[in-house]
């Protein structure tokens, strides 16, 4: 039976085209979740309700709280980010459609609920949430919590036709990627990684063959990483946006510091160079080194992303003599 254009039957197409309609920027996550549901048939392949995938996408969205960065706009952006990585070349035929249902899935979840505020911030002001998860990637444990809590609702259970076993294996890979966002485990994650790609290019494949689970939940979650830490690599416009939108959570997380007397973060500082000089650190640290690490395995599809990143890296260090030259004349 054909699945109706909207998903699902209804007496008022017009209500849910709006509803669903992404111009309309009302529900961004579920509009790109949707569609990206459909265009990878995994609707068809684990029947999947379609209500039921609208309820739960709606759920999602509504349960995400005002902060100006983590929000659903993030999280449609890295599950857009995740279906663009699912293709490159190199591994776009590796991975069978129970991963590619469970990294979608991850993506989309991965920071819901998110309260605007960073780990060690939630660790050092004893936060709820640090005493549950015992300050270990406090904020990943909670994003994974509420993706499977809302999902007990049998209205909101999109996985009511898989079998125990496949529920367990896909919990398990969701699990394993979205603890693998948490920035903490970055060094290890890109370590093993590089160690993966190592011992393949040794083995002489000019193919990608990942045959254990480990391998292949590695790949996943170096891609789920790379999803999170993609605002770099995209065009200076957009990335100029949500480095606003970040800043403007961290000088909010800065000023709940103050007014506690606590020591304000790095990042969290308010002025003119901290946005320049943390940027430059942390493509230079951190996110760099990722992606040229991906772009080796997925080489030549990364080579634009790279471009961008150096082009990025280095209008910000153009801004940053302007205004130290500024500042010192
Ligand atoms: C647009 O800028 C960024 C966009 C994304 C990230 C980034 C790094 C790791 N993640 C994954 C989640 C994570 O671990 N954290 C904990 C902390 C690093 O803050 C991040 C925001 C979230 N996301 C970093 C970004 O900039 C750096 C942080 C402030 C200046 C330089
Ligand atoms: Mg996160
Ligand atoms: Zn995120």
């Amino acid at each position: 039976t054909p699945i109706p254009e909207l998903g699902v039957e209804t007496p008022q197409p017009e209500e849910l085209r709006v509803e669903l309609n992404p111009i309309s920027g009302e529900r961004p996550l579920t509009a790109i979740t949707y569609r990206i549901f459909q265009e990878r048939d995994l609707i068809r392949t684990f029947s999947i309700e379609p209500h039921k995938l609208l309820s739960y996408l709606f759920a999602l969205e509504d349960s995400y709280q005002q902060v100006p960065y983590h929000n659903k706009l993030h999280r449609a952006d890295v599950c857009q980010s995740m279906h663009v990585l699912l293709n490159s070349s190199g591994i776009k035929d590796v991975f069978n459609e129970f991963e590619i249902l469970a990294a979608i899935f991850a993506a989309v979840v991965h920071d819901v609920h998110h309260p605007g505020l960073t780990n060690p911030f939630l660790i050092k002001t004893k936060s709820d949430l640090a005493i549950l998860y015992n300050n270990e990637s406090v904020l990943e444990n909670h994003h994974i919590a509420v993706a499977f809590k809302l999902l007990q609702a049998d209205e909101r259970n999109i996985f009511s036709n898989l079998s125990a076993e496949q529920m367990e294996t896909l919990r398990r890979r969701v699990v394993d990627m979205v603890l693998a966002t948490d920035m903490a485990k970055h060094k290890t994650l890109l370590a093993d990684f590089q160690n993966l790609l190592e011992a393949k290019k040794m083995s002489g494949n000019d193919y990608l063959t990942l045959e254990s689970y480990d391998d292949r939940i590695l790949v996943l979650k170096n891609m789920i990483h790379c999803a999170d830490l993609s605002n770099m690599t995209k065009p200076l416009d957009t990335y100029s946006k949500w480095i606003d939108r970040l800043m403007v959570e961290f000088w909010k997380q800065g000023d709940a510091e103050r007014d506690l007397g606590l020591d304000i973060s790095p990042m969290c500082v308010r002025s003119p160079t901290t946005k320049d000089k943390h940027q430059i650190g942390f493509i230079n640290s951190f996110v760099h080194p990722l992606w040229e690490t991906w772009g080796s395995l997925v080489y030549p599809d990364a080579n634009t992303i790279l471009e961008t990143l150096a082009q990025n890296r280095e209008w910000h260090e153009a801004s940053l003599a302007a205004l130290t030259s500024s500042t010192t004349d």
